[in-house]
């Protein structure tokens, strides 16, 4: 977390909220921008929360370039991740005094390309949007702040304190700050993604793929299957039931609904071992082995209503690992996956295919077919990738593995000594590069790094035991740790992702194949998988 800088304090700020000080505010922006903010109403951003929205009209008279940034990054749909957006700091409006509580919701905005300028500097208000100078931080102003006079860049005003309000009661932990300044941190960070305003399904084409709007039209209708919910109202379930009579197989495989109400698939195989997988992002949930032991990890700040991707398990990076050109780690993870088959393995097929909403960020047509097996206690998965087009197309992938562990620090990953790795922490666009000489790799600080050209077998320590990974044709291990960017829950999860890091090129009508088998021991696995097909945790496919 980081301290609201640059903040000259003085006395007087009062910080209620009545309609003469919204009357004020409005006056001051008139004084300012020079219209009636009303009548010209101007572009606005909406922020999605799992709590709802909050509406962000853009002062682009008074911040012409941090709007024009905001708007960019509203309009390529970033700010999928919990941990590039999200609010982490919630301060109450003080019943007296400047504080504390501060009287601001804080938060940081990391997909932003670059640190906003220095711009719109009038005095923050109540309702006001603005950038901690110097960085990608910024906060809501829930009260009038005089006494940190002209220090702001001010770019946007919220006028819809509904959410917010809701933000602000959330939990928190007290932390002291170097110089001495408490402050409120949230419990559980309250993460968002930005749309334009009016664009519920992470809205109309961006303007950057505006010519293949014609593309689009001239293609057979094919339904838009993402469409990621703004808020936690009633998610949009497919007939379970009737997905459950068509590939339901007796005590193997069951469609119900799941959490949220997501329609999900249910495996359990002979010797009892489960798992979850949920239609919405093809995303395993649960992996339980026959003795009880799950072994995926999902984050609290998880929600299960589309309104983001699923915060643990096992989801898709496809078509891009990211950053990159659009959303960090693709959108196969905001997609509503088809259920194409199912065997009494237990097995279960889904598929995604290009529609509406992948054309709008990524021009090419594509079948992204996701089997998962449970083979006695071993967890199997395979991705095949087909161009179904005309045209080559690139991409990357991994799949972004979150496991629990007892204990972050004692969590070990054995398989990388000698690699060289890249290391994304200070700046995933421009990683440093190293090599791994440890025998065991640890997670003791913030973690992000892409291991390069890994050996087909790694195996994670979590502290009851080893989950081995046998690979086939994933050729990078990413490992990564938020540390204490989510303070909440970090100690209790680390995320080891079998990765295809590189782009590959597909030709037309040409695929890609990668799997996966996951086992999980409670002694340690010295060796497993040596293509022996008796050992159940080998990859096994019959095609
Ligand atoms: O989107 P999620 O699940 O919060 O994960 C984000 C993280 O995913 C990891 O795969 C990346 O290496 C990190 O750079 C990134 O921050």
């Amino acid at each position: 977390a980081s301290e609201l800088r640059g903040v000259r304090r003085r006395a007087g700020d009062v910080s209620g909220n009545n309609g003469g000080r919204r009357l004020a505010v409005a006056r001051h922006l008139h004084a300012h921008l020079g219209q009636p903010r009303l009548t010209d109403p101007g572009r606005a951003v909406t922020m999605y929360t799992q709590f709802g929205e909050i509406r962000v009209q853009l002062l682009e008279k008074l911040a012409p370039r941090i709007t024009s940034m905001v708007w960019e990054l509203a309009a390529h749909r970033n700010c999928t991740t919990s941990h590039s957006c999200a609010f982490y700091r919630n301060e109450a409006r003080p019943l007296s005094g400047e504080g504390p509580p501060y009287a601001l919701l804080q938060g940081r905005m990391y997909d932003l390309p670059q640190d906003p300028p220095f711009e719109g500097n009038i005095e923050v208000r109540r309702g006001h949007v603005c950038f901690i100078p110097g960085g990608k931080d910024f906060f809501i102003a829930l009260g009038d702040h005089p006494e940190w006079g002209n220090s702001h860049p001010v770019w946007g005003l919220v006028d819809d304190w509904q959410t917010p309000d809701i933000i602000v009661s959330q939990q928190y932990t007290n932390w002291s700050h170097n110089g001495g300044t408490v402050l409120r941190i949230l419990k559980i960070e309250v993460p968002w993604t930005l749309a334009v305003e009016g664009d519920r399904t992470f809205g109309p084409l961006r303007s950057a793929v505006a010519p293949l709007r014609a593309a689009v039209a001239a293609r057979p209708a094919r339904a838009a299957r993402c469409a990621v919910r703004a808020t936690a109202q009633a998610v949009e379930t497919a007939d379970v039931k009737s997905l459950n009579s068509q590939f339901g197989k007796a005590d193997a495989v069951e469609v119900k609904e799941g959490r949220g109400g997501l329609p999900t698939v249910f495996l359990k195989s002979d010797n009892g071992a489960t798992a979850e997988i949920t239609l919405f992002g093809g995303c395993v949930t649960s992996w339980k082995t026959a003795a009880g032991q799950e072994v995926l990890y999902i984050r609290p700040d998880a929600v299960f209503d589309k309104s983001k991707p699923i915060s643990g398990g096992m989801p898709h990076c496809f078509p891009q690992f990211g950053p990159g050109n659009i959303q960090l780690h693709g959108f196969a993870r905001n997609c509503d996956w088809e259920l194409a088959g199912a065997s009494d393995g237990p097995t279960v097929t889904l598929v995604l295919t290009d529609n509406e909403y992948t054309w709008g960020m990524w021009p090419n047509s594509f079948k992204a077919e996701y089997t998962v097996s449970l083979v006695g206690d071993a967890l199997t998965t395979r991705l095949v990738v087909t161009n179904t087009g005309d045209a080559p197309f690139a991409f990357n992938a991994s799949l972004h593995s979150y496991f629990g562990v007892a204990d972050v620090e004692t969590a070990t990953v054995r398989g990388l000594q000698g690699l060289e790795y890249l290391d994304r922490v200070a700046d995933a666009a421009h990683p440093s590069v190293h090599k791994e000489l440890r025998e065991l790799a640890t997670f003791r600080g913030p973690v992000d790094a892409v291991y390069r050209g890994a050996p087909a077998k790694v195996v994670l320590d979590n502290g009851a035991g080893d989950v081995g990974m046998a690979s086939d044709n994933w050729p990078d291990v990413v490992l990564w740790t938020p540390w204490t960017a989510m303070e909440a829950c970090y100690k209790e999860f680390v995320c080891v992702e079998n990765a295809q890091y590189a782009p590959v090129t597909l030709e037309a009508g040409a695929a890609w194949t990668s799997a996966t088998s996951f086992i999980f021991s409670s002694d340690p696995l010295i060796d497993f998988c040596n293509g022996n097909p008796d050992q159940p945790e080998c990859l096994v496919y019959d095609d």
